[in-house]
């Protein structure tokens, strides 16, 4: 059966891929703000033999220029300046009067040595180049005609890296005009001021700028090396500082988790036992009615109640109590099946819901299973504790047909089962319900009695039977119903005990019964003592010292006068306890008696310890006196035991001459009953102190 527990679906952040997103892109950063450097730093190369170019061609036309403003020169004819072939004119070679040789040397050819000092100086090449050359070395190649054609469209300047005889350069060419010096040489073309003649195309070698600029290629690569690699670092830091994030995330999640689920499961079960609890029951008991509804299946619950559990916590403490329940769950753990919900509704409260039972018969077998695993002896620690269970048993559809019907009906039957004498178990029948209604009633009447002052107490002389002397008198209660008449309390005080209503009803019988003794000493009347009984449950659960002390204090009534009558089980129940407050009250001046002794199991060693007064032998011997011989013996041995204690014997219950007699003849001079007179009204009760 399914219980809602918080359950979050975590996504596990993968951080694997994540830092190696990271890294990709990183790295993709890195690799391109290199790239783009050496993209920048490749143009800058280009760009300064490009001005390289520039200057070479400024200067070629700076020469040109000055040949053409100046005319030809002449130097001496040497294998490095042989005369000019193409030059035609007269005195191209004069001869100076010390007899050398001179060659005229024009502007062009000039340019052209100027060029050849170049090539050889700094490997730049110029070339002169026209479509319409006058000499074979100046054709222009196909680079200069391309070039040349689109100077013809418009273009100034170009330039192109190429690649030469295995070197690299940049070529650059710019037309050239035809100017009004040029025509001297060049009009035999048929060239105009403006024409474009040609061009001068230069080449520059790239490699010397490619071995300058070596290192700050290196110094960008390594540069960019040394930022990846702290790059690396960062991601590396931060990749570990999320991660540590990410486990602290995930530890207070897992926390919070376990807390959520913690308190899921503390809604859900009792933590005692660890067993599903009153509220899980009753939605695994909705689902089982809905499936039963649909399957048209039977379903069986069985509420258990132990028997008189009250009393092990009480006396043995709660820790001794806890430790019971907890060896209860434990067996019947073992006993019932898995598929079955066994909850803890609360206290000593269980209950068993068995899905799908087929034969009533295997649910009296599961009941008798279970009473029989309970009623095992427990040890815990010095003490030997054996508990006995009530069953309630109710079925679905046979009972009621909801969860709220169903738990009603199973209660009702355990409480059957405990009217039955406990121990057993009990399968409800409609008939039980109507008990139940007026059992209910009783209750709510009860609770309103004590408002509506209902009670009264009747009052039972207590005699000594050789001198018929007053000895005493014992307060009884009783509680006149508006409806139902004079209820006697057998009737009502059991209820009063299981509900708590005892408490504030013993008070209120101690309370009366005290200021009633006290009125009649008011009244002149020789002073008697009161009996009041006290219930287990006010013996065990109020501070009694405290509330008599407060009574005697309010009512004014010396505690000589007030005797209190309690049971030998309240006695054993908790034997520490019982002597610390019987031993306060005796020292303050209160009496105590033993009441129906003889009915109940007294350790007599430990009885002996505790500071009492009187012992009332139980109605059950004083009756049977006359015919059983055995009552007698009892009664014999109750009253010898009495004195052996320095106890008074008190008899219980006499109603003819004949027990009278006999318990005389026993050594038991005190006793009440109906032969002396039944408990009175407080006004009749008057007459009989008279
Ligand atoms: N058959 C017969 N009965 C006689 C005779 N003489 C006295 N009795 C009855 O015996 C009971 C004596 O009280 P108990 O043993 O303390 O037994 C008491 C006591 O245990 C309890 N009880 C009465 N009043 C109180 C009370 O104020 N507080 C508590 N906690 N229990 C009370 O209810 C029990 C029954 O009380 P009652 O019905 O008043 O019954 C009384 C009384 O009416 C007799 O000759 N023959």
């Amino acid at each position: 059966m399914s219980e809602t527990t918080p359950q979050k679906a975590r996504r596990p952040l993968d951080l694997r891929r994540y830092t190696l997103a990271l890294l990709i892109a990183w790295t993709l950063c890195i690799g391109a703000s290199l790239a783009w450097n050496l993209v920048q730093n490749h143009r800058t190369i280009l760009g300064i033999a490009r001005n390289s170019a520039r200057n070479a061609f400024d200067k070629d036309l700076l020469y040109r220029r000055w040949g053409a403003l100046y005319g030809p020169v002449y130097l001496p004819v040497s294998p490095q300046v042989p005369p000019n072939p193409y030059l035609d004119v007269p005195e191209r070679e004069v001869t100076t009067t010390s007899g050398r040789t001179l060659t005229m040397v024009n502007p062009a050819y000039m340019t052209r040595m100027v060029y050849d000092l170049a090539e050889k100086s700094h490997g730049i090449r110029s070339h002169l180049t026209s479509l319409n050359p006058l000499r074979p070395q100046n054709a222009p190649d196909p680079w200069e005609i391309e070039a040349l054609r689109r100077f013809a469209e418009g273009e100034k300047e170009i330039s192109s890296v190429v690649s030469t005889e295995g070197s690299e350069y940049l070529r650059f060419m710019r037309p050239f005009w035809v100017e009004e010096a040029c025509l001297k040489c060049h009009s035999r073309q048929g060239y105009k001021i403006g024409d474009i003649r040609g061009g001068i195309s230069i080449s520059i070698p790239l490699a010397p700028l490619w071995s300058a600029n070596h290192g700050t290629i290196v110094a960008y690569v390594l540069g960019h090396g040394l930022l990846w690699f702290l790059g690396l670092g960062g991601i590396a830091l931060g990749v570990g500082s999320l991660r540590g994030q990410i486990r602290r995330r995930e530890a207070a999640e897992d926390s919070l988790l376990e807390k959520e689920t913690h308190l899921a499961f503390l809604a859900n079960h009792d933590t005692l036992t660890g067993l599903p609890n009153r509220h899980l029951l009753h939605d695994r008991l909705d689902q089982a009615i809905a499936r039963a509804q649909r399957s048209q299946r039977r379903i069986a619950i069985l509420l258990i109640e132990l028997d008189r559990f009250k009393t092990i916590n009480d006396s043995l403490g709660h820790s001794v109590g806890d430790r019971v329940l907890c060896e209860i769950t434990g067996r019947l753990l073992g006993t019932v099946r898995k598929s079955d919900t066994f909850a803890r509704l609360g206290g000593d409260e269980f209950l068993l819901l068995l899905d799908d039972v087929g034969q009533v018969a295997s649910i009296v077998t599961m009941a008798q299973r279970l009473l029989l695993d309970i009623d095992q002896p427990i040890r815990i620690d010095s003490f030997r504790v054996q508990v006995t269970a009530s069953l309630g048993i109710c079925l679905f559809p046979d009972d009621a047909l909801d969860t709220e019907g169903l738990l009603k009906c199973a209660e009702v039957a355990m409480y059957r089962a405990k009217e039955m004498g406990r121990n057993n178990y009990q399968f409800y029948t409609p008939d039980m319900n109507a008990r139940a209604h007026e059992f209910l009633e009783m209750e709510n009447d009860l609770r309103r009695a004590l408002d509506e002052d209902q009670f009264v107490l009747h009052y039972q002389p207590q005699v000594d039977m050789i001198t018929g002397q007053l000895m005493g008198v014992e307060a009884l209660l009783r509680w006149q119903h508006p409806q139902k008449g004079m209820i006697p309390p057998g009737d009502f005080i059991p209820l009063a005990e299981q509900t708590g209503l005892i408490i504030p009803i013993g008070d209120w019988v101690l309370r009366t019964a005290c200021a009633q003794n006290r009125a009649w000493q008011d009244a002149g009347h020789p002073p008697v003592t009161m009996a009041v009984n006290i219930s287990m449950r006010q013996f065990l659960q109020t501070d009694l010292v405290t509330e008599i002390t407060r009574t005697l204090e309010t009512t004014g009534l010396a505690p000589q006068f007030l005797e209190i009558e309690i049971t030998e089980s309240m006695l054993m129940s908790d034997f520490d306890n019982s002597l610390a407050t019987l031993q306060a009250l005796s020292r303050m001046g209160v009496r105590i008696a033993i009441d129906d002794f003889g009915s109940g199991f007294s350790s007599l060693s430990h009885l002996r310890l505790f500071p009492l007064h009187r012992l009332k032998i139980d109605r059950s011997f004083v009756r049977d006196l006359g015919d059983a011989p055995q009552s007698r013996a009892i009664a014999g041995s109750i009253v010898s035991l009495a004195w052996n204690l320095g106890l008074e014997p008190i008899a219980e219950g006499v109603e003819i001459e004949e027990q009278r007699d006999i318990l005389c003849e026993l050594g038991c001079r005190q006793a009440q009953g109906f032969l002396f007179a039944r408990p009175l009204a407080a006004a009749d009760f008057i007459e009989f102190l008279r």
